[in-house]
């Protein structure tokens, strides 16, 4: 079927790209929901795993599929020595984002290629990632400071082990119960820019290592995942309450964009930012007061008044990093740590588009000349 007569949007706003049962967003309502479910509820209730488990297969797991998923991933945790040896390679002042596409591309080394019509292949390939991904992290962390990588806890689970194999120190169960929560925040957000570059990538058949790379390289970017470590940059930039004012002024009169602000589906606040304030708060009350946070507070206010009227309101990365950065991570891996979470999206929509697959093939309005004459070298 070919379309007649199509607007061109530019960054395709509005244009329905896929059909999908994963998530759904209503921008205007402030709504996330994965599978049907609230955000707010899964949150309360479930684990990051669970909701990587909903997502891929559809539905809540079963004690027993929970168990045996949780199990698998234990497994699978550690990475091959010649993947440790790869990445040592890396030069100690690669970003972690840098350093994570290319471990991720790097699994497809090692695993059978190309038998997407093999449910054992996708499981085992899910497992994996998901397994993976927090200890290439982690390992990369380690290895720039000059350290081996930790070896994975079989004791902890996934959220409290991947910040054991940052610090080889075990997390308090408050902290590992955020971070976890965290996770469960970053899974999966409809077709936004990284998705939509991961059904590219899966709508070519290749393997699903390749997805996830070329996923990872497109959340990275600052108007995307990699707006969660630039909004930690502001607040050291900005240092003080009394700044907050002169700065955002600054700003919007260079007509510059505010870090953590602004999407294109959301008008109102994005749930998930209220969900993190929260856990923000809960930390600061636990182990002390943050000036950050209280600067982060002020410049949520002042953009609100100067800005709210157009629809910019906080977005998934303004309050991550401060809850990130209580919790001692380092604002390097605030991007990284996003990507572990939304692999488990990445791969969801990997395998809804494998179920219906026609290669990602849109068109475009040439604006070139016609005919143009070849003029040799030397005329030029
Ligand atoms: C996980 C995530 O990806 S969440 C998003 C993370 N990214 C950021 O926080 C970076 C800052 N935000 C932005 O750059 C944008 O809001 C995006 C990329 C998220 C969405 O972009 P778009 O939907 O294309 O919106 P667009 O850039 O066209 O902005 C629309 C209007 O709002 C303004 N605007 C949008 N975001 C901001 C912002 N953060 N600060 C100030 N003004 C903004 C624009 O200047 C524009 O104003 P105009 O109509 O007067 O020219
Ligand atoms: O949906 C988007 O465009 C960006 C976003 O919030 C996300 O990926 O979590």
């Amino acid at each position: 079927m070919t379309a007649t007569f199509c607007e061109y949007k530019p960054g395709l706003e509005g244009i329905p790209a896929t059909k999908s049962s994963i998530s759904f967003v209503d921008g205007q309502k402030g709504i996330l929901e994965y599978r049907g479910i609230a955000i707010e509820e899964l949150t309360k209730q479930g684990s990051f795993l669970e909701t990587a488990y909903l997502l891929i297969w559809g539905k809540l797991p079963s004690e027993q599929q929970l168990k045996e998923f949780q199990n698998d991933i234990l497994y699978h945790r550690r990475i091959k020595y010649r993947i440790r040896d790869m990445m040592k390679c890396c030069p100690e002042t690669a970003h972690p984002m840098d350093a994570l596409q290319t471990s991720a591309a790097a699994l497809g080394l090692f695993y059978a290629r190309r038998a997407l019509d093999d449910p054992e292949y996708i499981r085992k390939a899910v497992v994996r990632i998901l397994a993976k991904i927090p200890t290439m992290v982690a390992a990369f962390h380690q290895m720039r400071r000059g350290n081996d990588a930790i070896t994975p806890n079989d004791n902890l689970d996934y959220a409290a082990n991947f910040l054991y194999m940052l610090t080889e120190r075990e997390p308090h169960p408050l902290e590992a119960q955020i971070f976890d929560v965290c996770l469960t925040l970053h899974a999966e957000h409809t077709i936004n820019a990284s998705t939509f570059s991961a059904m590219v990538t899966a709508s070519t058949l290749t393997d699903p290592y390749a997805v996830v790379a070329s996923a990872v390289g497109t959340l990275a970017g600052p108007l995307h995942g990699g707006a969660n470590e630039e909004v930690l940059l502001m607040l050291e930039n900005i240092d003080s309450l009394e700044n907050v004012e002169p700065f955002v002024q600054n700003l919007i009169a260079n007509k510059q964009k505010i870090m953590g602000f602004g999407h294109r589906v959301y008008k109102v606040k994005d749930p998930r930012a209220r969900i993190l304030q929260g856990l923000a708060e809960k930390l600061f009350d636990q182990t002390g007061h943050d000036r950050y946070y209280e600067m982060a507070v002020e410049l949520e206010r002042i953009i609100e008044g100067k800005l709210g009227q157009k629809g910019i309101y906080p977005n998934v990365d303004f309050y991550s990093g401060l809850v990130y950065r209580k919790l001692g991570i380092p604002s390097d891996l605030f991007t990284p740590i996003f990507a572990i979470a939304r692999v488990a999206g990445w791969l969801a929509h990997w395998k809804e588009q494998l179920a219906v697959n026609r290669i990602f093939r849109p068109t475009q309005i040439y604006t070139g000349e016609h005919n143009a004459p070849y003029i040799p070298m030397e005329e030029r």
